[in-house]
């Protein structure tokens, strides 16, 4: 429940709709979700490359940077994730409303939170893309060190180590990212857009 009363929705003089006439595609979110190391960011920003070389509307959101800024006030407690993930639900949401396409790369672990960002999208708007990618295969990647680190114990509570990862059940798109290149991760998904007729 929200704490704020006395106050009135304002619809835009300009719609949704209005928008995505001018910018001559429709929009919507890509919501990567998987382990940290899967490739949410790497093939979220070659997708959104893809995108902007056609022309299209795009913007890249991701979770170390929303985590500088927007939601630097929250950690990594089951609460905390909660938040962070209803939070960027809400930003993207606006986004969409702006006419873009974009693509959000968080670990979003669990299934209710992406559920309830789902839920405040239109039908079609929200487009859950899994990257599937074995932890062993993620934690030899290991960009960061972070699984290093967590291995040793200097992180708590990480995904895939001492904090679930809940798979999607009926993503609208699945990436092996152990087996496909990125390459072919952006075709895959930018082959769902332009059948769906969002671009
Ligand atoms: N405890 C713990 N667990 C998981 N990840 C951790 C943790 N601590 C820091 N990091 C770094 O933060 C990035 C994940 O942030 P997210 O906002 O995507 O997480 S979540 O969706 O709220 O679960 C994640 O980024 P990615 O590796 O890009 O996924 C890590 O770099
Ligand atoms: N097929 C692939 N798709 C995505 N990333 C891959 C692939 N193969 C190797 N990688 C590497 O795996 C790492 C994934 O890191 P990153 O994109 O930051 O993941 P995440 O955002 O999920 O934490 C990068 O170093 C990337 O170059």
């Amino acid at each position: 429940m929200g704490k704020s009363t006395n106050i009135t929705w304002h619809e835009t003089t300009i719609t949704k709709a209005d928008r995505r006439i001018q910018n001559g595609h429709g929009s919507c979110v890509l919501w990567f979700t998987g382990l940290s190391g899967s490739g949410k960011s790497t093939i979220a920003n070659a997708v959104s490359y893809e995108l902007y070389r056609l022309g299209i509307n795009e913007y890249v959101l991701d979770g170390d940077n929303i985590r500088h800024g927007l939601n630097k006030d929250l950690g990594f407690s089951e609460q905390d994730r909660a938040e962070n993930i209803r939070r960027i639900g809400e930003v993207a949401k606006l986004f969409v409303d702006s006419g873009k396409v974009i693509t959000t790369a968080f670990i979003s672990p669990f299934r209710s939170d992406r559920d309830q960002v789902r839920a405040i999208f239109e039908e079609g708007e929200f487009i859950e893309v899994y990257i599937d990618c074995p932890l062993e295969e993620c934690e030899r990647r290991d960009p960061k060190q972070l699984y290093a680190k967590a291995r040793r114990g200097e992180i708590k509570d990480f995904t895939g180590i001492d904090s679930p990862y809940e798979a999607p059940e009926n993503p609208e798109i699945v990436i092996h990212s152990d087996k496909v290149t990125v390459e072919e991760a952006v075709e895959q998904v930018l082959h769902y857009l332009r059948e769906k007729n969002i671009i």
